[in-house]
């Protein structure tokens, strides 16, 4: 079909997440209709009128049965199909009244979070699910000489903070140290639930068995590849639309996109301010974590134009 009568479609989705924010909702297209039997997160087309928020409060209330309040946004993804193009304007929903049931006939289940993966969905819905699984806080590790004090900071982090995500930069260790290091942060992730991405070379996952690799943008622009298979999470550090693209190309889980505010580590660094951010955002079609000078402060705003959440050292690391 020639691009030009491509119909634009706008959808707005919900991932609706269980109370005790380990289960979410999802629904399985009847196989009548465009997609039929795949799963989905409850929603549908916009009407010409309709914000996005009106189109999923009227969505979730004709699929579902249930009333929301409010919705927080989580990722916005614009997927070419063969007779369409989309934009998949994606919400998670936290609070809502009545009881969900498939009002079309449609199966609808709650899943545990990690096995979101093993069902099958839309092509477009891959980020979706990425965003679906991943944190709103992305922890940094800051060059630590002190085996005890790395410990002690690391534990503070996950234990009070319930940092969920972290990553193992040591970039003033040698190699071994650095394997040494990561084992013992690899300890310390999975008795709280939560993921450690290594930053360095795709092979150190051969000696420890982390959950993936963080690729420096440097790194990121000299592959042509996705580095790790798929049960493996690839993130990499971006600043420009370039290694957004090229991040996209390698199939990357996730990103960091800096900086956006001055920090001691970065202090002459050219800043992007937030409206390029959004934009960079927008067209990123993965989760983003906004980076430099970010505290969980920032985290609402970062939210607000389209960002997976922020990503900080400062912040975490006391
Ligand atoms: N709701 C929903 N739609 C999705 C997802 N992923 C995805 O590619 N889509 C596509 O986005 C479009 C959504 O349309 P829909 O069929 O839900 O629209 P709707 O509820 O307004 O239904 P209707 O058009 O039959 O009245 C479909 O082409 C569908 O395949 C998803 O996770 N949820
Ligand atoms: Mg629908």
């Amino acid at each position: 079909m020639n691009a030009i009568v491509k119909r634009r479609v706008h959808v707005a989705a919900a991932a609706i997440i269980s109370a005790d924010k380990k289960q979410v909702l999802i629904a399985r297209r009847p196989s009548s209709f465009d997609q039929g039997g795949l799963w989905e997160f409850p929603g549908g087309k916009l009407a010409p009128y309709e914000t996005g928020l009106e189109g999923l409060k009227r969505e979730l209330h004709e699929e579902l049965g249930v009333e929301i309040s409010c919705a927080q946004p989580l990722i916005r993804v614009h997927h070419e199909y063969p007779d369409k193009r989309i934009l998949l304007d994606v919400w998670q929903v936290h609070e809502f009244a009545g009881e969900p049931f498939g009002r079309e006939g449609q199966a609808v289940r709650w899943v545990p979070m990690e096995d979101l993966a093993s069902y099958p969905f839309p092509a477009a819905n891959l980020p979706i699910l990425r965003a679906v699984m991943l944190p709103t806080e992305y922890l940094i590790t800051a060059e630590e000489d002190d085996e005890d004090v790395f410990i002690e900071r690391l534990t503070r982090a996950l234990d009070k903070d319930g940092v969920r995500l972290v990553q193992l930069r040591g970039k003033t260790l040698s190699g071994e140290e650095y394997v040494a290091r990561a084992r013992q942060a690899l300890a310390l992730c999975r008795e709280y639930g939560a993921r450690l991405l290594l930053n360095g070379e795709p092979a150190l996952l051969e000696q420890v068995d982390a959950d993936g690799i963080h690729l420096t943008s440097e790194r990121l622009m000299q592959l042509d590849q996705r580095p790790v298979p798929m049960g493996k999470w690839l993130g990499a550090s971006t600043h420009n639309a370039e290694q957004l693209d090229k991040a996209a190309a390698l199939d990357c889980d996730l990103v960091t996109l800096s900086p956006l505010a001055p920090t001691p580590s970065h202090p002459d660094a050219i800043l992007m301010g937030w409206h390029d951010f959004q934009q960079h955002v927008e067209h990123a079609g993965m989760p983003v974590f906004a980076l430099g000078g970010m505290t969980r402060f920032h985290a609402n705003r970062a939210r607000a134009v389209g960002a997976q959440g922020i990503a900080s050292i400062r912040d975490f690391w006391r």
